[in-house]
């Protein structure tokens, strides 16, 4: 989907306070994952419970035409009958990978290694996105990369017949980098070595070791030490999708600004890489509870339950928390409005190069609503005005961008007037049912 349909205008205003259960859908990032490792891996991978949500429905599109059988047996349940590592088709067209950046990284590693040529494409906020960042690491493996000046899409990518592994340093907090480099050493012999300085997200390191490859992980004083043996046989696994911590984020943060709010979020994944927001929202003084804790397929689970906090105050969030909590910035932001003082944002440079960039696109949105925020290249501060006092009636625009789009429609249930956002559109990406889930627990979120 390099196009996107008409804008949809959407807006939300305060109503009645907020009550009821949150099902979420599944995990954005353990969906593209379940789906690569799926059309790597000889024989057929289940899966329950996958995210379908654009970008993760491109993810399937590509690993097709790469040669994988990928059925949709309808209610998240989804099998992939893979072509093992290596055994990756050139495709007959140019692979599409819409809005999402993961996908076209992680889809770009796993065929480096294998001669074939891709030319990888995406949605006008998916092409201004910087790829050298893969390819660099890419070409060392020996694969060729022609893209537009500056490293962007359109790019055509040439796998490389007799790989070399690879040791490779990642130069910034990025599990994109760090998993296309892993999902190209799959296919190179000998052991592939990824350093990372600061942890990120490691659903890729847990998700190759149920695949059985050999991956190892040390931590060290270099960072975190990732091992590969490459070119194993992977083998066909039964996933069940954990719920996405950063669709968990919406209601969450919704239930904690809106007055006299009561909702219980079920099963959300708290993979300490991911859990960084509700860690911050507690010091912040919101009531958020995490109920039922417990573990399952290895990670940690639990209900989380958001309960209207008037009273929280602004905090300085530890930059070495950034990466787990990076795609939850946007609406940490506007929780930051409604509490007492500054909220400082530091170490968050990779915002300025998402689906949009987000301290733009948050502070432009914020002053015109009536909030104060200061911003430097990898810093900002947003001065909370506190419950009540926060004047929204702005029109916002989305750039493409799902969680700018979300965020704003949470702010408005409890702004004095309410927000619009030119384009909701681009929430179908990650949160198709948000909506639905948003009215479903009482709040006035529609389209205008
Ligand atoms: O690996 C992943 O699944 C993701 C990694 C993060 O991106 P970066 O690797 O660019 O930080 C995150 O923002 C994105 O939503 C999903
Ligand atoms: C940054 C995001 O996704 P991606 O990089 O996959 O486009 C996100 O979902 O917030």
């Amino acid at each position: 989907m390099s196009g996107h349909g008409d804008p949809i205008p959407m807006m939300s205003q305060r109503g009645p306070a907020l009550t009821g259960e949150a099902h979420v859908p599944g995990d954005k990032s353990i969906s593209h994952r379940s789906l690569i490792l799926g059309a790597l891996s000889v024989g057929e991978t289940v899966i329950e419970g996958l995210l379908e949500g654009q970008d993760v429905l491109d993810t399937a599109k590509a690993m097709r035409a790469f040669g994988a059988e990928v059925t949709d047996h309808g209610e998240g349940r989804w099998s992939v009958h893979g072509v093992g590592v290596g055994g990756f088709a050139e495709p007959a067209g140019v692979i599409d990978c819409g809005n999402s950046g993961t996908g076209v990284r992680l889809i770009m590693g796993a065929m480096a290694t294998t001669p074939i040529t891709v030319t990888f494409t995406g949605d006008a906020s998916l092409c201004t996105r910087p790829m050298g960042r893969v390819t660099d690491p890419l070409a060392l493996f020996g694969a060729k990369a022609e893209g537009r000046e500056g490293g962007r899409l359109p790019m055509t990518i040439t796998g490389v017949r007799d790989p070399m592994p690879v040791r490779y340093t990642v130069p910034v907090p990025s599990a994109q980098v760090k998993s296309a480099v892993l999902l190209a050493g799959l296919n190179a012999p000998g052991k592939t070595v990824v350093i990372e300085k600061e942890a990120t997200r490691d659903h890729t390191e847990r998700m190759l070791v149920g695949f059985g490859a050999e991956i190892t992980v040390e931590e060290t004083e270099d960072g975190r030490v990732i091992t590969l043996t490459g070119q194993p046989e992977l083998k066909p696994q039964h996933i069940v999708v954990p719920r996405d911590p950063s669709s968990a984020a919406f209601p969450v943060c919704a239930a904690l600004i809106a007055e006299g709010s009561d909702v219980l979020v079920p099963n959300i994944g708290l993979n300490p890489t991911r859990a960084g927001l509700f860690e911050t929202l507690r010091e912040m003084g919101a009531d958020l509870t995490y109920e039922n804790p417990r573990e399952e397929g290895g990670e940690p689970v639990a209900d989380l339950r958001a309960r209207f906090s008037p009273d929280m105050k602004g905090i300085e969030v530890p930059p070495a928390r950034a990466a787990s909590m990076i795609d939850e910035y946007p609406v940490l932001s506007v929780v930051a409005a409604f509490a007492e003082g500054p909220t400082v944002m530091r170490g968050v440079r990779e915002l300025r190069v998402k689906e949009s960039d987000r301290i733009d696109a948050m502070a432009q949105g914020l002053r015109a609503a009536g909030v104060e925020v200061e911003e430097g290249e990898d810093w900002w501060i947003v001065h909370g005005l506190g419950h009540g006092k926060v004047p929204g009636g702005a029109t916002v625009e989305s750039r493409l961008d799902h969680r700018i789009a979300m965020s704003f429609l949470v702010m408005g249930l409890a702004t004095n007037a309410p927000m619009r956002v030119d384009d909701g559109g681009p929430i179908a990406t990650s949160f198709p049912v948000f909506e639905p889930l948003m009215t479903g627990l009482g709040a006035d979120v529609r389209r205008a």
